[in-house]
């Protein structure tokens, strides 16, 4: 099987698993899970978003979680924008990247950022313009792009058309993101298919929430393609708020496991990245949403190597 020697991954456990926690961490929670996962080797990390405290109030505490952050050079800090409010709101508080994010589905889009895909590219464009010209990289999120929970199945030329609008307004970089976990590997295929008709393969990523226990299957399918950065959740922490019954993200340990045992560089050291997703569990009060982090503990507790 070809398979691309390294992968970058992108933690987005912080901002896209605790989106959707039912209780408020403390930011200082945050912040030492971020620093945890940067100590385990992650390189790239979503930290939180800039989006209506009345819409997703887990994200209000953005300014006091980025200004804690112990910035570790090589390390990106990436945040979530949906507009210029957005925007001018992050920009003190220093983002390396930020990620705006549309919808391969009508419904999905007006459910998540109250406009049309059109809308949403039309609020885009300033917020793409002034963060380039600020010196930060730009990256979309495609939601919805195999399925949408309010439409159903989700067109190849839907993903397309957005991959398309995406790159006309200077979106540097977009993920692939399969929201409710409903994609097979063929299908998540043909919506990577479509968006390199667009991009380069350098410039897309994948981004699997792990729903019907097919996340890893897919990340698979898109690494024989050539797709060569991931998203991941720690713990598989996460969903989205608007998502409703869509679970975590793939986990990073089990993405990680996977890709060591193919011999796939990550930069990641799975036993930090373990601790990492204990702390966090513990926090919220439950075990780890990871099958290798589960796996490993348990041998640890066994007393086994
Ligand atoms: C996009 C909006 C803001 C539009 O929301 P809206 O109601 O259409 O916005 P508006 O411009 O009419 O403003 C309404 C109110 O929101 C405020 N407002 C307006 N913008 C901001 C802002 N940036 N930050 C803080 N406040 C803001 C604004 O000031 C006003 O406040 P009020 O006068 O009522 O007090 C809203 O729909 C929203 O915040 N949605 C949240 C969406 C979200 O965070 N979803 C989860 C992340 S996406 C995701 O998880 C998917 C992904 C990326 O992981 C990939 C995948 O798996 O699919």
């Amino acid at each position: 099987m070809n398979l691309p020697p390294k992968v970058h991954l992108v933690e987005v456990g912080p901002r896209d698993g605790l989106q959707n926690e039912a209780q408020a961490l403390p930011a200082a929670v945050k912040i030492e899970l971020v620093q945890r996962l940067q100590a385990a080797g992650l390189r790239h990390i979503e930290v939180t978003s800039y989006v209506s405290p009345k819409w997703v109030p887990q994200m209000a505490d953005n300014h006091a979680v980025m200004a804690g952050l112990v910035r570790q050079s090589g390390v990106r800090y990436a945040v979530l924008v949906p507009n210029l409010k957005g925007l001018e709101a992050a920009l003190p508080d220093r983002p390396d990247e930020i990620v705006v994010f549309g919808s391969a589905s009508e419904a999905f889009s007006q459910k998540n950022i109250n406009c049309s895909v059109a809308e949403s590219i039309e609020r885009f464009a300033p917020v793409v313009q002034a963060a380039r010209a600020a010196g930060i990289f730009v990256r979309g999120a495609m939601s919805c792009t195999v399925g949408c929970p309010y439409e159903g199945e989700v067109a190849p030329q839907q993903v397309g058309q957005l991959a398309r609008l995406m790159k006309s307004i200077g979106v540097q970089h977009v993920g692939v993101a399969d929201t409710t976990g409903v994609g097979t590997p063929l299908k998540v295929q043909r919506a990577f298919e479509a968006t390199l008709q667009h991009y380069a393969l350098h410039e897309v990523s994948g981004h699997f929430h792990d729903t019907y226990g097919q996340a890893l299957a897919n990340t698979l399918a898109a690494l024989q393609l050539g797709v060569a950065q991931f998203d991941a959740s720690v713990a598989g922490l996460g969903g989205c708020p608007y998502a409703r019954g869509a679970s975590g993200n793939v986990a990073t340990e089990d993405l990680v496991y996977l890709l060591h045992g193919m011999g796939v560089h990550t930069g990641v050291d799975l036993e930090a990245l373990v601790e990492a997703g204990a702390y966090i569990s513990a926090a919220l009060g439950r075990p780890s949403g990871s099958r290798v982090a589960r796996a490993l503990l348990a041998r640890r507790a066994a007393g086994s190597a």
